[in-house]
């Protein structure tokens, strides 16, 4: 893992002991590297110098208040995509202004929310939503500030499951459609149309589709102009990939920002970009104790007090991340293990057939890359409570979640006494 300060066998990541941390917060754990932050954000913006550019961090990656705080007091907007992230992006400090508000399915609900709040900017991914945004905004009496998504149908060569860019995914709109949005414009007179945004997925680890959907949107931006449209924000979203296994190479953020700076030369409005797992992935770690070791009769299983209620990636993608003993391997022999959760399902694997030195009931382990789209995706599946978080600093540590108590976790509850009628 990049940037981040540590070292496995002392137990030492980013100038905290591990075991301590353990003992002291209890295991599952989340543990982020805020200097591991900062430096990522630093490195996007040192790239992006000269363009006139935006950070909208997408929420999804990550929305603990302190981690959204952090990239915020580095100069991060938000790029939301529900009401609950709009309250988080609110309640860590970003202003209204620097929100851009995305997603296929924003209720009336969620629309009259970021009306109200002021967000910045709506990416609208289909003409009823439009026409929603529309109605919505005439009946506050205001305007609403919108880009339109537009599908570049560009195959992003990721996991099928989180690519969006291409004609059959739901997302955006194709760009004939968005050309006759902007030549009907006074349709929508209380929205000010005037940007395109486009996302094509997930963990890309080739700039080669961006470039290409970039460049659709960068001819079609020229097009609008050519007809008279006035065109104040290009927003390319975010997909920035980062290396979870040995082997895999992340792209360059100055790569990246070359690619923008050639395809919209001569724009003279705002670049929005919406990195999430860029970010934050590779700035934290899962820390989980090991609750016993299995032989079975086929497989040796490491039984983690971690599961895929914590950490679904693995289930869900198939996704690889790193898992590494904390502590001294020194004469330890390696065995190949089938690392999983104690959840009822087969699904429950954090990897199949993993070499690992020789672990034991009570030890530490650390699942890697887990600082994007672990917590976030987290369930309480199994009754197994939310675990804790803690953000590291300089060799101390704060509790920035506690761990979900039993209590929260039923509160919301109650026994079928009372029966109303819909
Ligand atoms: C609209 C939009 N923007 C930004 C992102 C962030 O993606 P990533 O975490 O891959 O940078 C996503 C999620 O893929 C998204 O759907
Ligand atoms: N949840 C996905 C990424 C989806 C990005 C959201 N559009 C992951 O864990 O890799």
């Amino acid at each position: 893992m990049q940037d981040v300060t540590s070292c496995w066998s002392t137990g030492v990541f980013a100038g905290v002991d591990l075991e301590q941390l353990a003992l002291r917060e209890g295991t599952p754990l989340y543990v982020y590297s805020a200097p591991a932050i900062r430096s990522r954000m630093r490195a996007l913006h040192d790239a992006l110098q000269g363009l006139n550019a935006g950070i909208r961090y997408a929420v999804k990656a990550n929305g603990t208040l302190a981690v959204l705080q952090l990239l915020a007091e580095q100069g991060a907007g938000a790029d939301i995509v529900s009401a609950g992230e709009l309250q988080r992006a609110l309640r860590a400090g970003i202003a209204a202004c620097d929100i851009v508000f995305s997603g296929v399915g924003k209720t009336d609900a969620e629309i009259g929310m970021a009306l109200a709040a002021g967000v910045g900017r709506f990416n609208l991914e289909s003409r009823a939503e439009l026409d929603a945004v529309q109605r919505i905004a005439a009946a506050r009496g205001c305007m609403a500030t919108a880009s339109v998504r537009i599908n570049p149908d560009v195959d992003a060569q990721t996991h099928a499951k989180i690519s969006t860019g291409k004609a059959e995914n739901k997302f955006g709109v194709a760009i004939s459609e968005a050309r006759a949005w902007f030549d009907a414009h006074t349709t929508w007179p209380n929205v000010q149309l005037d940007g395109l945004h486009m996302h094509i997925g997930s963990q890309l680890l080739s700039l080669a589709p961006v470039a290409e959907a970039v460049q659709r949107m960068a001819t079609f931006w020229q097009q609008l102009v050519v007809a008279g449209h006035s065109i104040a924000s290009l927003d390319v979203g975010g997909g920035l990939g980062v290396r979870y296994r040995e082997g895999e190479h992340a792209p360059a953020a100055r790569d990246y920002a070359d690619i923008l700076r050639t395809a919209f030369a001569g724009f003279d409005g705002r670049i929005l970009v919406e990195p999430g797992r860029w970010l934050v992935a590779e700035a934290g770690v899962l820390l989980s104790r090991v609750v016993l070791v299995k032989q079975g009769e086929a497989r040796r299983f490491l039984v983690l007090d971690a599961a895929m209620n914590d950490l679904l990636r693995p289930s869900l993608y198939e996704a690889w991340h790193d898992i590494v003993r904390i502590g001294d391997d020194a004469g330890r022999e390696s065995l190949a293990y089938d690392v999983v959760g104690p959840v009822c399902e087969t699904g429950d694997t954090f990897a199949m057939d993993r070499t690992l030195p020789r672990c034991a009931a009570g030890e530490l382990v650390a699942i890697l890359g887990t600082g994007a789209y672990a917590s976030s995706m987290g369930s309480t599946y199994n009754s197994r409570p939310l675990p804790a978080e803690v953000l590291v600093d300089g060799g101390r540590y704060a509790l920035v979640r506690r761990r979900q108590t039993f209590d929260a976790m039923i509160a919301d509850e109650q026994p079928a006494s009372v029966w109303n009628s819909p």
